[in-house]
C-alpha cells in the first residue's frame, strides 16, 4: 500500500561531479546522480570500485575533495554500513542493538521490529541470529528513527537466495509505506531489485547509469563485467503467496494458517503451474521466485 504521496518528488541528495581523494589517489571521481523521495537508486560495481565511498560521500560521512553534494535541509538518514564493529563476546539483544547509538521510545522500537518481522525476536541474542535475521535487525534499527533516506550497504550479505528475495521485498515495502528514498549498494549482479528506479554502475567513476534494463545492455557495463553479465543480471518477480506470522506460523494467500509451508502443499500459486521454479523445487522456501534475464520479456508481479 502506498501511504506517501508519490507526486512529492523532493530531491533528497544530489551529487554533482563529486570525488574523494585519499593518499594522493582518487577513490571515486566525477560522480553525478540524485535520489528523490520514494526513489530507489542502486549502486553496482566490482570490489573496490568506490560504492561505499560514494554512499558515505552522499550522506556526509566522507568529505568531497571535488564537486558538490547537496542535501535537503534537515535530512534524516538511516544507514546500514557494510561492516559493524560490535564486540560479539558481549551479550547483546536485538532490542538493545536498536538503542546502541541513541535512545528510542519503546513504541518506536516495537514499530520498527514489527515492520521488519523481528518483533518476536526482540529478546534474542544478536550473535545467535541467522544472516537474514541479522540484516532485518539492522534494517529495523535504521528505520526506527523514520529516516528520509535509507542507505543500505550490501543488505543481503550472508543471506541465502530466498532470504535475499524476501529482504528486497521488505525494502520495497518500507519505501512504499514511508516514501523514503533508498540508496542500495550491491556488488552482486545476480539479482537487482525489480523496483530499482536507477542503477549507477561505478568503476572509480560513473561507468553508466539508467534503468536496470538500460544499464545491463550498455557497452560500458558489458566491458566492465563481461559479456555473460547481461544474462546474469536479472530482475526478480515475486508472487507473494504467503506471509510469515510473528509467532512463526504461515498465513497462505488462500487464508489458511499452517505451522510451516512448502511447495506442493496445495496453498501456493505454483502448485497449479508447472515449471515455475527457477531453483531447486525442494528448496522449501515457498517463495517461488522467477528470474527473468533482460533479454527475455520482462515481467513484474506487483
Ligand atoms: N579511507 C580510505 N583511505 C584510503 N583508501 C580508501 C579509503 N576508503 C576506501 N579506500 C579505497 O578506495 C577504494 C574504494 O573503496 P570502497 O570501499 O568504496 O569500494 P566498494 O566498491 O564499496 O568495494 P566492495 O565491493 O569491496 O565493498 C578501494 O580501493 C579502497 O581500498
Amino acid at each position: 500500500m502506498l501511504n506517501f504521496r508519490p507526486q512529492e518528488k523532493t530531491t533528497l541528495v544530489r551529487l554533482s561531479n563529486s570525488g574523494v581523494r585519499r593518499n594522493g589517489r582518487w577513490l571515486v571521481r566525477g560522480v553525478d546522480f540524485s535520489i528523490s523521495r520514494g526513489e530507489i537508486v542502486t549502486l553496482i560495481g566490482p570490489n573496490g570500485s568506490g560504492k561505499s565511498t560514494t554512499a558515505k560521500m552522499a550522506i556526509g560521512v566522507l568529505r568531497t575533495d571535488e564537486g558538490r553534494v547537496e542535501r535537503l535541509a534537515g535530512l534524516k538518514v538511516g544507514y546500514v554500513p557494510q561492516k559493524l564493529s560490535v564486540d560479539w563476546t558481549l551479550p547483546l539483544t536485538v532490542e538493545r542493538l536498536m538503542t546502541l547509538t541513541g535512545p528510542l521510545k519503546g513504541r518506536e522500537i516495537e514499530e520498527a521490529l514489527s515492520a521488519t518481522g523481528m518483533l518476536h525476536m526482540a529478546k534474542a541474542e544478536v550473535q545467535h541470529l541467522s544472516g537474514g535475521e541479522f540484516q532485518r535487525a539492522l534494517l529495523a534499527r535504521a528505520i526506527a528513527r523514520k529516516p528520509d533516506l535509507l542507505v543500505l550497504d550490501e543488505p543481503v550479505q550472508g543471506v541465502d537466495f530466498s532470504g535475499e528475495i524476501a529482504l528486497y521485498e521488505l525494502i520495497k515495502q518500507i519505501r512504499n509505506r514511508t516514501g523514503c528514498g533508498i540508496l542500495l549498494i550491491s556488488h552482486d549482479l545476480h539479482i537487482v531489485m525489480a523496483e530499482t528506479d536507477t542503477v549507477v554502475c561505478l568503476n572509480g567513476h560513473v561507468c553508466c547509469r539508467g534503468t536496470p534494463q538500460a544499464v545491463s545492455q550498455s557497452p560500458e557495463y558489458l566491458k566492465l563485467f563481461g559479456g555473460r553479465a547481461a544474462g546474469a543480471l536479472a530482475v526478480y518477480s515475486h508472487r507473494h503467496d504467503h506471509t510469515h506470522l510473528p509467532d512463526g506460523r504461515v498465513l497462505h494467500a488462500d487464508g489458511s494458517v499452517a505451522d510451516s509451508c512448502f511447495p506442493g502443499d496445495g496453498h501456493h500459486h505454483s502448485d497449479a503451474v508447472e515449471n515455475i521454479h527457477d531453483h531447486d523445487p525442494d528448496c522449501g522456501c515457498g517463495h517461488h521466485a522467477r528470474l527473468h534475464g533482460f533479454e527475455g520479456s520482462e515481467k513484474r508481479d506487483a
